[in-house]
């Protein structure tokens, strides 16, 4: 059996003196799409940011990969991981210059080629072509949502951790989004979604709620 994408044991995480996972385990699998559900304040955005390494857990252990995410081999694990927030935060400046940026920087610059991917991505999300050269502030929420998830999908990350990434986008777009995911059988996506229709996309959902329930009980 293959090394999981991530695999998460035992995970208790504490901000303050509030209590926001206890215990958790949670498994996915290389190439499989899990989507984390759960009562609001379960837990499910905390958790991409753990994996993210933005939240230190007071106990139990996440892998990447089979690496443990230690404040050692976060910057090397980060690099496995692409994120889509919910209102994802674009700064200034046209959108061909944001999907040009991460190309920029040195470790993505023997990617730049899949910028030539991005006319074939925007027709495929249903976004025109002359959002290019618009201001990315002037883009609509499902707009922006799309350019982000194109931006991160550029990256060629192995895993993609989605926040409520479609919850702005029209039934036509997120079926798109959902079709386009779902012909990517390498890339490993955790995502969270209150979207009945999102949920099925998903080959597993997973109530974070309901599985504090159980570490509690
Ligand atoms: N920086 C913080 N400081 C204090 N409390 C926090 C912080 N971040 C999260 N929390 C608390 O942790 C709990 C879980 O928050 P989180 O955003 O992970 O929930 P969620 O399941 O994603 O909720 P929703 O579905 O509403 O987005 C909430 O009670 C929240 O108030």
């Amino acid at each position: 059996m293959s090394i999981p994408a991530i695999e998460i044991k035992g995970l208790c995480v504490r901000i303050g003196d509030q209590q926001i996972i206890s215990n958790l385990d949670l498994s996915l699998e290389e190439g499989q799409k899990i989507t984390l559900m759960g009562r609001s304040g379960s837990g499910k955005s905390t958790l991409l940011r753990c994996l993210l390494g933005f939240i230190w857990p007071e106990g139990g252990t996440i892998r990447i990969f089979g690496r443990e995410l230690t404040p050692q081999s976060v910057w090397q694990l980060r690099a496995q991981l692409a994120y889509v927030a919910q209102e994802p935060e674009m700064g200034k400046g046209k959108v061909r210059t944001l999907l040009e940026q991460p190309f920029s920087f040195r470790a993505n610059r023997n990617l730049r080629d899949n910028l030539h991917q991005v006319p074939a991505l925007f027709e495929r999300l249903h976004l025109a072509s002359n959002l290019l050269d618009k201001d990315i502030s002037h883009l609509s929420g499902g707009e922006k949502q799309r350019v982000a998830l194109i931006c991160a999908l550029l990256l060629k990350r192995p895993i993609l951790l989605l926040d409520e990434a479609s919850s702005a986008l029209d039934p036509r777009a997120r079926d798109a989004v959902i079709e386009l995911l779902r012909s990517r059988a390498d890339l490993s996506v955790l995502s969270i979604s209150h979207d009945q229709e999102w949920l099925g996309f998903s080959e597993t959902t997973f109530d974070l709620g309901k599985a504090q329930e159980r570490g509690a009980a």
